[in-house]
């Protein structure tokens, strides 16, 4: 029976036939879809004054409901159009009908009253109205409807496992057309092997495991070297799930989900979704992304570390939920794999920078205290002391945290692997921090103790030798960023040079104020040649370790990020002669 809708007025369905035979229906009543019933209804008044209830739904949750001695023929049909459905990936939707009598109808009516006014409970109210009217249902039917992937998801998927991210789908989809979509998205290959978790009780559950355990174990000690590795999938179902969260199995569930490449999870409840996350949230120190678009995905992307919102057709309660939103799931690409990496190298420098800049300052007057008797007296001058955090170094920390690229987004989306560079912390971790402390030690003493030893049977007063200090300090600090610098623009020249320059200005401005302590010390420096030549001292043996470990770590252990970099320098050379010469980027957002 093939019906078409013509007009939809409040309360009021107006449907057609594809024979033309015209009919009013009355829309009586409707419990709302949601997750964890995987099924929704609506009370119908037909024109011959009878009343109907229609219920839709997903397979497992319908065939509770069904009554198959009604029509078995039907429901054995039906089951195997299931199956045939979903395995080649359509979306099933299975539905049943039942005829109401007069007063079955108004014991609903008032008990769906009662539950929609309450103040305390309403939807666990509604739910079991629901639940007591969908029941002794007679099939009429399946549908299986294509719900197609969004462009460019397989590729995504394959660049993301390049990249060494896990990706694991969590889905409210059946078990069969979770398969096939797996398969079409590239998740899922055929030579891997597929440990399937499907139980309907603690014990068969608690067996599964063990057995998924045991077989893991076999396989691994089957293949020794990372080549002969037998890739596996775990596909375990929202069933299986309830018998495992929160109890001890859910260790055994962590042991093997972590030790499989893929895990698939289906017809798993919003809730099983953010349990999922939670499993790996509290077990690893691991960041968890969760990506999705519906209503269904909203306690996972608030459970995990990234939550990002797909708008799309499924409403804006992901989007409304995530911590980022976008329109399509192949924007995950860029997002991790060059804004990911680009983030994680500036902030990773920048941290490890600014402790080092501040430090170098701190530990300059530190060393002058050793001379004075430990009181605390500075031979910096106060105005240079709050000028060098605010004005002498701030801009280049960040200008250069903003604009500076490692690698171009070309590479980065080419070689996926450049994101290993943040999973294996190379950037910011304990052995770059003493390294940057170590030369920022140093770097203090040759400051300090090149002018104090060079000045100290001179007449000089401290100011003079103060505004060496700073001037030194400021210049180090910023050539030791113009070293690092990666991709120069205008800007990055203009903040770094026009903050030395700034300091020098700072500095004589300070020095022409009579009032303040240090009038014309600056004077009475620097028209001699000493100081200059001190400078130049300072600057060249404050470099040296910087420089040298830099050369030594680029040319005799570069590490991936390095390498690209080389390789995109010869790549540019090349596109300069040849500029047909294109590398293909196969997802662009
Ligand atoms: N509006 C609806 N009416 C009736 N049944 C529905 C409706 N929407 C979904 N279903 C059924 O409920 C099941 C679970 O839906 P749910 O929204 O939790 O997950 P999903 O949309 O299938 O998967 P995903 O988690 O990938 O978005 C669906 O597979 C489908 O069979
Ligand atoms: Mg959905």
């Amino acid at each position: 029976m093939a019906l078409c809708s013509l007009s939809e007025a409040p309360g009021t369905l107006s449907l057609t036939s594809l024979v033309r035979s015209r009919g009013m229906f009355d829309v009586l009543g409707l419990h709302e879809f949601d997750s964890d019933r995987k099924r929704m209804s609506v009370i119908i008044g037909c024109p011959d004054k009878t009343i109907k209830l229609f219920v839709k739904g997903a397979d497992s949750s319908m065939f509770g409901i069904i009554d198959k001695t009604l029509n078995p023929d039907v429901v054995q049909a039906t089951e195997k159009h299931l199956h045939s459905y979903s395995s080649v990936g359509l979306r099933t939707l299975v539905i049943g009908v039942r005829e109401l009598s007069q007063s079955e109808f108004q014991e609903w009516q008032m008990a769906y009253e009662k539950a929609s006014t309450a103040l305390l409970g309403r939807g666990n109210l509604l739910r079991s109205v629901a639940a007591n009217i969908e029941r002794n249902m007679r099939l009429l039917g399946a549908s299986g409807v294509e719900d197609k992937l969004q462009d460019g998801v397989p590729e995504a998927i394959e660049k993301l496992r390049e990249a060494g991210i896990k990706v694991w789908v969590l889905t409210g989809d059946k078990q069969e057309t979770a398969i096939s979509i797996g398969y079409s998205c590239k998740l899922l290959t055929r030579d891997m092997t597929q440990i399937v978790i499907n139980s309907n009780s603690r014990e068969s559950c608690r067996k599964s495991l063990d057995d998924a355990i045991s077989m893991v174990n076999k396989l691994r000690s089957l293949s020794t070297d990372s080549q002969s590795r037998v890739p596996l999938a775990l596909i375990i179902d929202g069933n299986s799930l309830v018998y495992i969260f929160d109890t001890d199995r859910e260790e055994k569930l962590f042991e093997v989900a972590i030790a499989c490449d893929v895990v698939l999870c289906c017809r798993v409840a919003p809730l099983q979704k953010a349990g999922i996350v939670d499993l790996i949230k509290k077990r690893t120190s691991d960041m968890t992304l969760a990506i999705g678009d519906g209503a269904n995905d909203v306690s996972m992307i608030q459970m995990a570390d990234v939550g990002i919102g797909i708008s799309g057709q499924e409403g804006r309660q992901a989007v409304m939920a995530s911590d980022f939103a976008m329109g399509q799931f192949r924007f995950l690409v860029p997002l991790l794999l060059v804004h990911g990496h680009w983030n994680y190298q500036r902030m990773s420098y920048m941290i490890l920078y600014n402790f080092y800049r501040n430090a170098t300052f701190v530990f300059v007057l530190f060393w002058y205290v050793l001379y004075t008797g430990y009181t605390l007296s500075t031979a910096i001058n106060e105005w240079s002391s709050v000028l060098y955090s605010v004005v002498y170094t701030s801009a280049p920390t960040v200008i250069v945290a903003i604009l500076d690229k490692d690698l171009s987004r070309r590479t980065l989306l080419k070689y996926p692997q450049l994101y290993g560079a943040g999973q294996r912390e190379e950037s910011y971790n304990l052995r770059l921090f003493i390294f940057i402390m170590v030369d920022s030690v140093w770097q203090s003493v040759v400051v300090f103790f090149i002018p104090y030893l060079a000045y100290k049977n001179s007449a000089i007063d401290s100011a003079s030798l103060g505004d060496l200090w700073t001037l030194s300090v400021v210049i180090l600090v910023n050539i030791h960023l113009a070293m690092d610098v990666i991709r120069w623009t205008w800007i990055t020249h203009a903040v770094i040079w026009g903050s030395i320059v700034a300091t020098w200005i700072c500095v004589i401005i300070i020095d022409s104020i009579p009032t303040l302590p240090g009038f014309w010390a600056i004077y009475e420096v620097m028209g001699t040649a000493l100081f200059w030549a001190l400078l130049l001292a300072v600057i060249v043996v404050g470099m040296i370790p910087h420089f040298a470990a830099k050369a030594i770590r680029e040319h005799f252990m570069p590490n991936d990020i390095q390498i690209a970099r080389e390789m995109e320098k010869s790549q540019d050379s090349r596109d300069a002669n040849q500029p047909e010469v294109q590398m293909s980027t196969s997802t662009r957002a």
